[in-house]
């Protein structure tokens, strides 16, 4: 493939953009871990990087909630991994995974340079939408940049059936609050709007454990 000079750089290949979203416990780090393997297999030179906000399992592995583990970098945002990684090293990467995207702020300016200037695969995994079913972080905003997006599912803690949406168990109400499953579960739509009905009321007082109870009484 020819090269070409774009912002002064010179463009080598071209980059790719894959989104994988979903709610809690769909499987979304297990699909980047699985691309990424299947990547090193090809012997590219592969790097993950999650949000040093998330040390839930581990502070530098990604850990997926079944407990497959993976070497990564945590960082509070993107843009100085390249001075901390290392101009050269950075230059040799092929692929880039980003776990916990939502909790990146400049996800859409670092997705934006790697895959267009610097020629990376960047394979994203995040939530798409928080709690309240509100988009989370930046993670939609690159979707108008992505070669492919996956929504995964997962299964409704309550009924089984296919769960979209994630349902927080407390009566927390600030958007970033880090936790798995004694924070959150995954839910069906009728489940989640039960969950949420219980937990309005619960504003006025109402037990934490009704949130549950009363997604549960759903038939
Ligand atoms: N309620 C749950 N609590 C703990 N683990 C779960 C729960 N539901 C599913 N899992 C496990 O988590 C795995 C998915 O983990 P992971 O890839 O980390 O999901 P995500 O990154 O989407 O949160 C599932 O394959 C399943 O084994
Ligand atoms: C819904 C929701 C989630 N979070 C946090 C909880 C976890 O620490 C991560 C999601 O991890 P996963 O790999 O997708 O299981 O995000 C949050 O801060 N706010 C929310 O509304």
């Amino acid at each position: 493939m020819g090269s070409s000079f774009v912002n002064g750089r010179n463009l080598k290949r071209s980059g790719e953009v894959h989104v994988i979203v979903g709610p809690m416990f769909a499987g979304k780090t297990t699909a980047l871990l699985r691309r990424v393997k299947s990547e090193l297999n090809l012997d590219r030179n592969v790097v993950i990087i999650k949000s040093s906000k998330d040390t839930r399992y581990a502070v530098d592995s990604v850990v997926t909630h079944d407990g497959t583990k993976f070497p990564c970098w945590a960082l509070p945002d993107l843009s100085s991994f390249r001075q901390k990684f290392g101009a050269n090293a950075y230059d040799r990467l092929d692929v880039i995974g980003i776990d916990e995207a939502q909790f990146f702020d400049d996800l859409y300016e670092f997705c934006c340079e790697a895959a267009d200037l610097d020629g990376k695969i960047l394979v994203v995994a995040g939530l798409d939408g928080d709690y309240m079913r509100r988009t989370f972080g930046s993670v939609l905003d690159i979707i108008p940049l992505a070669d492919t997006v996956t929504k995964l599912t997962a299964r409704c803690e309550l009924c089984g059936k296919r769960a979209f949406f994630t349902l927080r168990k407390t009566d927390e109400t600030r958007t970033e609050l880090i936790g798995g499953a004694d924070v959150y579960m995954p839910v069906c739509r009728q489940h989640y709007v039960n969950g949420q009905a219980a937990r309005n009321v619960e504003a006025q007082k109402i037990p934490n454990d009704l949130i549950v109870e009363a997604a549960a009484t759903l038939v």
